[in-house]
């Protein structure tokens, strides 16, 4: 009896249970459905302002390309409103969370977008008036009234700007790599046009320039590589500008991309980069991108080029965890952040995320870490103990730079594997942890491998497979992966047999 009653007691507190559960799901849901109301007016508002910002345009034939971007997204807002409209309200109610983030991400896509125009616009304004500087400045009510007719609602907030013409005559002044610096809006707009886009990452999107360089006494023009930085989810313009900015500029590196200057004026922030013409690494695996067959890298990338450029990596970690006062740790290493200029050289980018290591936090594989707001990175190559715990540490960067050199290996992305999704950790590592390292191997750098080759890449699976682990404290420290490289690169280069040990 007294048992029953224990029962049905438990049985009633699961119910309960349920039904707070169901009452909260409910909750959550409503509030979703509200905010995507309030999303959706943003979406009005942000609409209504770009057709005041385009309506007045000049008809220059510079402003077509952010015209086109602009065009692009009005016509994906536009499907998606539809979408929703058509939607019946029951299954808005239930997918009000994936609703909610379209609207999100798309109000977001519109404000950026509106900010390359108003750049672009900048831009061609300083060409047409070559011997006139063009400031972007504030103005009081945000109404541009020398050249862009604002949309009724706009504040001063807004991303507008207006341009100043003074007749003093242009002076843009050299930069160099030796001392990246801060650079005005005149000397951005007159070093792009923001009509080539070069990529875009999680923290903006970044265009072709053309600045003055000095080095040495002499002047020469080259090309950088301009990154607008704007809002994206719960990462703020400022956290990522002031991280590679100050990061960056104080890096210096064979292997490390180097910052031009920066500029922030008013709600602009952008970074300027030396340009990087090949493209990615992760460009170079999939073949695709600047890697036409006529590549030399194309032609040569054979297992030689391969490890070189993991070592080249592995060099550039080395020093940002051992060379760099205070230690930097990077937090997104992927092969999409590794870049090559013009002459095959590598170097690594994608400093938004950086941190310095704080204060007392000097063990390099330590079972702490410092405790960060928000896990940020790649999927597929996120260190698991600092995605569980929001503690990072010199190890999360060896572990991702682990799933770099299974890329190397077997050629496959980080994030799909074979017929079945899934990350490639999961899918490779085993096969190679039991010694089968050729069935996964990538047969197009040589389909028949040498034995010197294959004992080189053994070396080279197993250090991978030692920055895997994933308790941080197991894995390899960087020096014995840059060893382990080395040895791996002299083995593949060398035509008597190489004596060597591999350093666990
Ligand atoms: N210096 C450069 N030269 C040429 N292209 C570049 C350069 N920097 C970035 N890009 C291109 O722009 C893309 C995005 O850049 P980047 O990775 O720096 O942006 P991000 O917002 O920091 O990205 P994430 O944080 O997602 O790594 C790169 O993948 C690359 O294609």
């Amino acid at each position: 009896m007294a048992l029953a009653v224990i029962g049905d007691a438990a049985a009633v507190t699961q119910l309960i249970g349920q039904a707070t559960g169901l009452i909260a799901k409910i909750i959550r849901a409503v509030e979703t459905a509200r905010q995507n109301r309030v999303e959706c007016d943003h979406l009005v508002c942000r609409v209504s302002s770009v057709h005041g910002v385009v309506y007045n345009l000049p008809p220059y034939q510079e402003m077509a390309p952010p015209l086109k971007v602009v065009n692009h997204t009005l016509e994906e807002a536009h499907r998606m409103v539809i979408a929703c409209r058509n939607r019946g309200a029951a299954s808005q109610f239930f997918g009000s969370r994936r609703i909610a983030d379209c609207f999100s991400q798309i109000n977001l896509r519109i404000a950026a977008d509106v900010v390359i125009l108003n750049l672009s616009l900048c831009s061609c304004m300083a060409r047409r008036h070559s011997n006139q500087v063009l400031h972007p400045v504030p103005n009081d009510i945000g109404v541009p009234t020398s050249t862009i007719a604002m949309a009724p609602g706009f504040s001063s907030g807004s991303l507008q700007t207006q341009m100043v013409v003074s007749q003093s005559p242009s002076q843009v002044s050299s930069v160099s790599f030796d001392n990246p610096r801060a650079l005005t809006g005149s000397e951005i707009a007159a070093a792009t046009s923001f009509a080539v886009e070069l990529g875009r990452g999680s923290s903006g999107r970044v265009y072709m320039g053309r600045l003055q360089f000095q080095h040495h006494g002499t002047v020469t023009v080259a090309e950088v590589a301009v990154k607008v930085l704007e809002k994206h989810g719960r990462h703020g313009v400022e956290d990522a500008f002031v991280a590679e900015s100050n990061i960056l500029s104080g890096l210096r590196h064979d292997h490390i991309v180097r910052l031009v200057g920066w500029c922030a004026e008013q709600e602009y922030r952008m970074l300027v980069y030396e340009h990087m013409g090949k493209g990615t690494l992760r460009d170079q695996l999939q073949q695709l991108g600047g890697c036409s067959s006529a590549s030399p890298v194309t032609r040569s990338w054979d297992w030689e080029t391969r490890v070189e450029m993991l070592l080249a990596v592995a060099r550039a970690i080395h020093y940002m965890h051992r060379g760099a006062d205070p230690v930097v740790i990077h937090r997104n290493v992927s092969s999409s952040n590794i870049l090559l200029d013009a002459n095959w050289t590598l170097r690594l980018s994608g400093f938004g995320s950086a941190v310095f290591q704080a204060a007392g936090e000097d063990e390099e594989h330590g079972a702490g870490g410092q405790l960060v707001e928000e896990v940020v990175g790649t999927r597929g190559y996120i260190d698991p103990e600092y995605n569980l715990t929001n503690r990072v540490n010199p190890a999360s960067d060896v572990y991702s730079f682990g799933v770099v050199m299974l890329e190397a290996l077997t050629g496959r992305p980080p994030d799909v594997y074979g017929v079945t999704l899934g990350l490639l950790v999961d899918s490779a590592l085993p096969i190679i942890r039991m010694g089968n390292l050729r069935e996964v191997l990538d047969g197009r750098p040589s389909p028949q491998p040498t034995r010197r080759q294959l004992d080189a890449l053994d070396l080279v699976a197993h250090t991978a497979s030692h920055c895997l682990w994933p308790g941080r404290q197991n894995r390899l420290p960087i020096s014995h992966v840059v060893a382990n490289l080395q040895t791996a690169l002299q083995m593949i280069r060398s035509n008597e047999p190489v004596s060597w040990a591999r350093i666990d």
